[in-house]
């Protein structure tokens, strides 16, 4: 294949996304990790499925760095996943260290790269990223909302009894319990969902939405959610590589857009082939930004708290 794509993490996350990338015959993939045989013994296994799944994508896994030189895309999944009781802030000084780490490696062999970052605690993890490659901001993409927004859907259809493929929906804001979850601009066939439900059910939908990724921790006890914001990630590597320009919500590096300056923060960004192609500024009512900046002031604080570990 033309294309090539390194996951760092062949965990839950990396295994899966390594997994839908090659059955969606994007690109070659390399699976990194720490853990010795963890990577080779996945990227095997994928291999051998390729003869049944009918793809022709390589599979590499690997401890050396050297094997990922002149990635495309490098999606980052190196770090330890929440157990129930903890929240994702709560990997802040764990993951912050794997993550500089993990990036002067691939910034190293992939100068022009294009990172898609999931490691939690998200927004924060985003900007470790963006200090230690020094990539420009348009190459330093965090996955958040394409999840959260795909849980919100996924709620929708259910309570509707419609097809996902007929919903829509935003969730802005930072990948925690402060994101925000936009009923106005969550539609299904085009239609908001504020005529198709009552406001009481719209809030429990933004509350299980809200809450979502604690839902699934609670249900599996060992780790956290990994089909879904392996699907999510992917989307957004495909709208790279494909250079499909899709509108994706995405933790990117706002630079005053909408009122917020100097940090990683969910909003709807296009997504090419050069990265983020550019961040879409809708307007938001009034209650609706304070709840945007309510979330960015979480984000800030937890960006100051890594500055003091
Ligand atoms: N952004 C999101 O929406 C989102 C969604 C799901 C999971 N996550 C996060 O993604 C991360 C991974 O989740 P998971 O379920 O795949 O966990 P996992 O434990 O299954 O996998 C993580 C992998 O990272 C590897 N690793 C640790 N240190 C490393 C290093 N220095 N270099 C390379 N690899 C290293 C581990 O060996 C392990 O295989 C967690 O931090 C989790 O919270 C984020
Ligand atoms: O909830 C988590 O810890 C993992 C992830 O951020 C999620 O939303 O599923």
């Amino acid at each position: 294949m033309d294309k090539k794509v390194t996951v760092v993490g062949a965990g839950n996350v990396g295994a899966t996304a390594a997994q839908r990338l090659a059955e969606k015959q994007l690109c070659d993939v390399v699976l990194v990790d720490i853990a010795e045989g963890l990577p080779q013994g996945k990227a095997l296994d994928l291999a051998e499925a390729a003869p049944i799944e009918k793809h022709d994508a390589c599979l590499t896994g690997t401890n050396d760095y050297g094997e990922t030189a002149g990635s495309d895309i490098v999606i980052i999944t190196a770090g330890i996943p929440r157990k129930p009781g903890m929240s994702r802030d709560d990997l802040l000084k764990t993951n912050s260290d794997i993550m500089k780490s993990v990036v002067k490696n691939i910034a190293e062999k992939s100068p022009d790269a294009i990172l898609i970052i999931v490691s939690n605690p998200l927004d924060a993890m985003c900007h470790v990223a963006f200090e230690a490659s020094g990539f420009d901001k348009k190459r330093v993409i965090g996955m958040a909302g394409v999840l959260d927004s795909a849980r919100f859907r996924c709620f929708i259809a259910r309570e509707l009894n419609v097809s996902v493929e007929n919903t829509h929906a935003f969730v802005l804001g930072g990948h925690g319990d402060t994101m925000v979850p936009l009923p106005r601009f969550s539609t299904v066939a085009g239609i908001p969902i504020t005529e198709l439900m009552s406001k009481d059910r719209i809030d429990a939908l933004v509350d299980r939405t809200r809450t979502g990724g604690a839902e699934i921790v609670s249900l599996l006890k060992t780790g956290s959610a990994f089909y879904a914001p392996a699907s999510a990630a992917v989307e957004m590597a495909e709208s790279i590589l494909k250079d499909k320009k899709k509108i994706l919500p995405c933790a990117v590096y706002l630079e005053g857009e909408y009122n917020i300056n100097g940090l990683f923060i969910g909003v709807p960004v296009k997504l090419g082939s050069t990265g983020i192609e550019e961040v879409i500024e809708i307007e938001l009512k009034d209650d609706e930004a304070a709840d945007l900046q309510k979330s960015a002031d979480a984000v800030r604080s937890l960006v100051d708290a890594m500055a003091a570990l």
